[in-house]
């Protein structure tokens, strides 16, 4: 019977990982969440049973907290690339370790103006990404960020698009522009590389672009926002942008006898428009196996 197994991987998904570097009485909080995925040669567990190739997911989740012990954290990327290097070099059967990690940001509170020692409070939903993809002596480096939400209020139209006996919406010259921006973007090399920077640079060139952009479109702005990154940026070889169009539509307040001068609305969460695309560097490294799993 012609059936044998197909692609296949295994690991920990979303370890949660938060730990406390004391400075004195200043403590650092980090707090992040941990995926590994390991390939390899893994069919005996998958046709017999034979497990003797498969490091067990619990094993995966220790070394997570293990390594977090052993050195400091440091970058999402070092870390990632750490446990990605040590999963396929400690493991004989393991030809390819995928570690992503989110990064969840906390703020000190303040007190009296002053930023608390030891005292956070959540930044809310952003997220900072990486995903490291480790095979041999090789490895690809993804990250980006996640739920970067962001609005304008003006320099935002939307019209001259197709109508037909179906389309109901008006034109406009002057709407609210709203996303929560999903962004991942590939670096050419892992090393050499100021993690940290990168990220933050890459996420001011993208608000800027958002706000100073005048948008007839969303995927205008998308493509923008991911041109300019590759612009400022020559470490990354392309930038995937998903943005949900996160709609206000206006409210009629006709019934009441009150006009609406864009200035009262109703914000939408479902059905949302899904724009999704990418801008590439003509000259850029070739992808390697991480980025089409890596992105969304
Ligand atoms: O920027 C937009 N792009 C679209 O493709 C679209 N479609 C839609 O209904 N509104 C919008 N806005």
């Amino acid at each position: 019977m012609g059936i044998s197994l197909g692609p296949n991987q295994y690991g920990k998904a979303e370890v949660r990982l938060v730990t406390v570097r004391r400075e004195g009485a200043v403590h650092h909080l980090r707090d992040l969440t941990v995926s590994s995925a390991l390939r390899g040669d893994l069919t005996e567990t998958h046709l017999t049973g034979d497990n003797s190739a498969v490091l067990a997911t619990d094993t995966q989740k220790n070394t997570v907290y293990a390594f977090a012990k052993r050195q400091d954290v440091g970058e999402i990327e070092d870390f990632a690339l750490r446990l990605g290097r040590h999963f396929v070099r400690t493991q004989e059967k393991i030809t390819s370790a995928r570690i992503t990690i989110a990064e969840h940001g906390w703020d000190r509170i303040p007190v009296d103006g002053v930023p608390h020692d030891h005292a956070f409070s959540r930044s809310g939903d952003e997220r900072r990404t990486t995903t490291v993809t480790v095979q041999a002596d090789r490895a690809w480096v993804v990250s980006g960020v996640d739920g970067l939400v962001v609005l304008k209020s003006a320099g935002s139209e939307f019209h001259g698009f197709p109508r037909d006996e179906y389309t109901t919406l008006a034109e406009t010259d002057d709407r609210i522009l709203a996303t929560a921006v999903t962004a991942r973007w590939r670096y050419q090399g892992d090393s050499g590389i100021d993690w940290a920077k990168s990220h933050r640079e890459i996420k001011a060139t993208m608000l800027e672009t958002f706000a100073t952009k005048h948008s007839l479109s969303l995927q205008q702005t998308l493509y923008a926002m991911g041109e300019a990154v590759l612009r400022a940026r020559p470490e990354v070889a392309e930038v995937r942008l998903s943005l949900p169009n996160k709609h206000h539509f206006l409210v009629d307040l006709s019934p009441f006898g009150l006009e609406n001068h864009n200035e009262v609305f109703y914000a939408a969460d479902r059905p949302y428009g899904l724009i999704e695309g990418s801008a590439v560097r003509d000259e850029a490294e070739e992808p390697g196996p991480a980025w089409t799993d890596a992105v969304l």
